[in-house]
C-alpha cells in the first residue's frame, strides 16, 4: 500500500510535464506581454490629428495659390497674405514629420520628403514672385492713366507748341504702346516685346519736340513699360514653376501614404488582437491544467499523510504493546528470579535482600528482626508414599497456611526442598516471636491430607533474632546461619518444636 503511494509520489517527481508546463506558462506570458504591447494604445486621436494637420496644410497651400492669383490680377499684395501663412505651414510640416514614427515602411517618409522638397521650392519661387509682383503691378496701374494724361496734354498746350505731325504721331504711338502693353500683359510673346521696344524707341525719339514736363512723363512711361517688359515674362515663368513644384500632388501622396499606413497598422493590430485572445485562452487552459495538477498533488500528499499518520499510530500502538509485553516479561523474569515457582513465595535470593534491608532499618530504628528457619518433619515419607506431586501439594499448603497467619509486612520464603524461612520486622518481644512460631507449627501440623491422601507432617523451627546495629554488624547470612543452627537443635530435640538461638537479641525486658 505505502510502496504504491511512494511510487506514485516518486513518479510525479520523475515525470516532467509540470516543469514543461511552467516553462510554457513563462513563454506564453512573454508572448502575452509582447502581444499586449502590439495591440495596446492604437492612438486614433494622434492619427486624426495627423490627418487634420494635413488637411490644414492643403488648405493653406490652396489659399497660397489663390493669393498668388489675386496678386497676379492686382487684387491684393502677397506679403500681407502669404507671410503669416508661412510660419503656420512650417509648424504643420514639423508636426507631420513628428507623426512619421506612427507609420511603418518608407512610403510615408518618402512622400513626406517629396512634399517638403516641393514646399521648399514653392516657398523659394514665391519669394522671387513676391519681389517681382509689386513693381509690375505698379507699372500696370501707372501705365493707362499716364497714357491718358499724356494724350490730354497733347490735346492741350503741348499739342499747340509742337508740330502737328509729331503730335499726331506721338498720339498714335501712345495708343499702340498701350495696346501692345495690355496684350503683352496677357500674353508676353517676344514679337510683342520687340514691338513695344520699337514703339518706345519711336516715342523717345520724338520727345525732343515737347516740354521738359512732357519729356519726364515720356521717361516715366518708358520705365514703366520696360518694367512690364522684364517682369511679366518672369512672373509668368515663376507662376509656371510654382505650379510645377507639385506641392499639391505631394500633399495628396502624403495623405494617401498616411491613410494607408494607418489602415495597415490598424489591421495589423487587429490581427495581433486575435492572437492575443487565442494566447490568453491557451494560457487560461494551461493555468486550469496546472491548478488541477496542483489539486491532485495536494490530494495525493494529503492521502499519503493520512496513511503515514495511521501507520505511525499503528506503530506507536505496537510499540506500546510490545513495551507492555516486554515489561510483563521482565516482571515475570523478575518474579521468577525472586520467587519460588511452586509456592509463589520469595526465594532465598529475595529473602536475603529483604533481610539485609530489614537489618538496616532495624539498625536505624533500634528494633528487632527475627528469622525463623522451618524444616518440615516427615516430608520425605509423603513423597515416598504418595509421590512427588502430593509432596508438592503439601509444600503449597504449608506456604499458604503459614502465609495466611503473617502480617502483610512480614515475609515467608521457601529456600528449597522442605525448608522455609519466616522474616519478622519490628518484633516487640520474644513472646510475640514465639507466638508466631507456634502459629506456624500449628498451621503445618494442621495439614492432614493432600491430593486425597492422608498426610501427617510437622516442622522443626530454629529462631534467630538481632536488634539494632548489632544485626547490621552481623549480617543476613550470620542470622540465617543462627536460625539454621537452632532448627538443627530442634530436630535434635525430637522435631515438631522450635528452638531459639543463643545469639538471639530481643527488645525491652527480653533484651539479651
Ligand atoms: N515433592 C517434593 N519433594 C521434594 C522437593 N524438594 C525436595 N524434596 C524431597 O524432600 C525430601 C526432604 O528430605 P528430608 O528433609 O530428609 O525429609 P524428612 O522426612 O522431612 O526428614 P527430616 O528432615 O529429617 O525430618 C527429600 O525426599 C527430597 O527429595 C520438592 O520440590 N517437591
Amino acid at each position: 500500500m505505502f510502496a504504491g503511494l511512494a511510487r506514485r509520489v516518486a513518479g510525479m517527481g520523475r515525470r516532467r510535464p509540470l516543469q514543461l508546463a511552467f516553462a510554457a506558462v513563462a513563454v506564453l506570458t512573454l508572448l502575452l506581454v509582447f502581444l499586449f504591447i502590439r495591440t495596446a494604445g492604437i492612438d486614433l486621436q494622434a492619427q486624426n490629428e495627423v490627418m487634420l494637420n494635413l488637411r490644414e496644410l492643403e488648405k493653406l497651400d490652396a489659399e497660397w495659390n489663390a493669393n498668388i492669383l489675386r496678386a497676379r490680377i492686382g487684387r491684393g499684395g502677397l506679403d500681407e497674405n502669404i507671410t503669416p501663412q508661412l510660419s503656420r505651414m512650417h509648424e504643420l510640416q514639423e508636426r507631420l514629420r513628428a507623426a512619421l514614427p506612427l507609420t511603418r515602411g518608407r512610403e510615408a517618409r518618402d512622400a513626406y520628403e517629396q512634399m517638403l522638397r516641393a514646399m521648399r521650392d514653392k516657398e523659394r519661387l514665391v519669394e522671387q514672385y513676391q519681389a517681382r509682383t509689386p513693381p509690375l503691378n505698379a507699372a500696370l496701374l501707372y501705365l493707362p492713366p499716364a497714357v491718358a494724361r499724356m494724350k490730354t496734354e497733347l490735346d492741350g498746350i503741348e499739342g499747340v507748341l509742337a508740330p502737328a505731325r509729331i503730335v499726331i504721331r506721338l498720339d498714335t504711338l501712345l495708343n499702340d504702346l498701350l495696346s501692345y502693353i495690355l496684350r503683352f500683359n496677357l500674353s508676353p510673346t517676344p514679337a510683342l516685346a520687340s514691338k513695344i521696344d520699337e514703339t518706345l524707341g519711336d516715342i523717345e525719339a520724338r520727345e525732343i519736340a515737347f516740354s521738359p514736363a512732357m519729356v519726364e512723363m515720356i521717361d516715366a512711361l518708358s520705365r514703366s513699360a520696360r518694367v512690364i517688359l522684364v517682369n511679366r515674362p518672369a512672373t509668368n515663368a515663376l507662376e509656371r514653376a510654382i505650379a510645377n513644384t507639385g506641392a499639391e500632388e505631394a500633399l495628396d501622396r502624403l495623405g494617401r501614404a498616411f491613410d494607408r499606413s494607418f489602415a495597415q497598422e490598424l489591421a495589423r493590430r487587429q490581427q495581433f488582437r486575435g492572437w492575443l485572445i487565442a494566447y490568453s485562452l491557451v494560457l487560461l487552459a494551461l493555468l486550469v491544467y496546472l491548478g488541477l495538477r496542483l489539486l491532485r498533488s495536494y490530494r495525493i500528499i494529503g492521502e499519503v499523510n493520512q496513511r503515514l499518520q495511521a501507520a505511525n499510530e499503528t506503530l506507536e500502538l505496537r510499540v506500546a504493546e510490545r513495551t507492555a509485553e516486554l515489561q510483563a516479561q521482565s516482571q515475570q523474569l523478575e518474579m521468577l528470579a525472586q520467587h519460588d515457582s511452586l509456592t509463589g513465595l520469595v526465594n532465598v535470593r529475595r529473602l536475603t535482600d529483604l533481610l539485609e534491608h530489614a537489618l538496616v532499618r532495624a539498625g536505624r530504628r533500634n528494633t528487632v528482626v527475627v528469622v525463623m528457619f522451618i524444616d518440615l518433619d516427615g516430608f520425605k515419607a509423603v513423597n515416598d508414599t504418595y509421590g512427588h506431586a502430593t509432596g508438592d501439594l503439601v509444600l503449597q499448603s504449608v506456604a499458604r497456611r503459614v502465609q495466611d497467619k503473617l502480617r502483610a509486612e512480614d515475609a515467608l520464603a521457601r529456600l528449597g526442598g522442605d525448608e522455609f524461612v519466616i522474616l519478622l520486622e519490628e518484633v516487640g518481644s520474644r513472646e510475640g516471636a514465639l507466638r508466631v512460631a507456634q502459629l506456624a507449627l500449628d498451621q503445618i501440623n494442621g495439614i492432614t491430607e493432600a491430593g486425597g491422601h492422608p498426610v501427617k507432617i510437622s516442622a522443626s523451627i530454629g529462631i534467630a533474632s538481632a536488634r539494632g546495629r548489632a544485626g547490621v554488624a552481623r549480617g543476613a547470612q550470620a542470622l540465617l546461619a543462627d536460625a539454621d543452627h537452632a532448627m538443627y537443635q530442634a530436630k535434635q530435640a525430637g522435631k515438631g518444636v522450635f528452638v531459639i538461638s543463643p545469639q538471639a537479641q530481643w527488645a525491652g525486658p527480653d533484651a539479651g
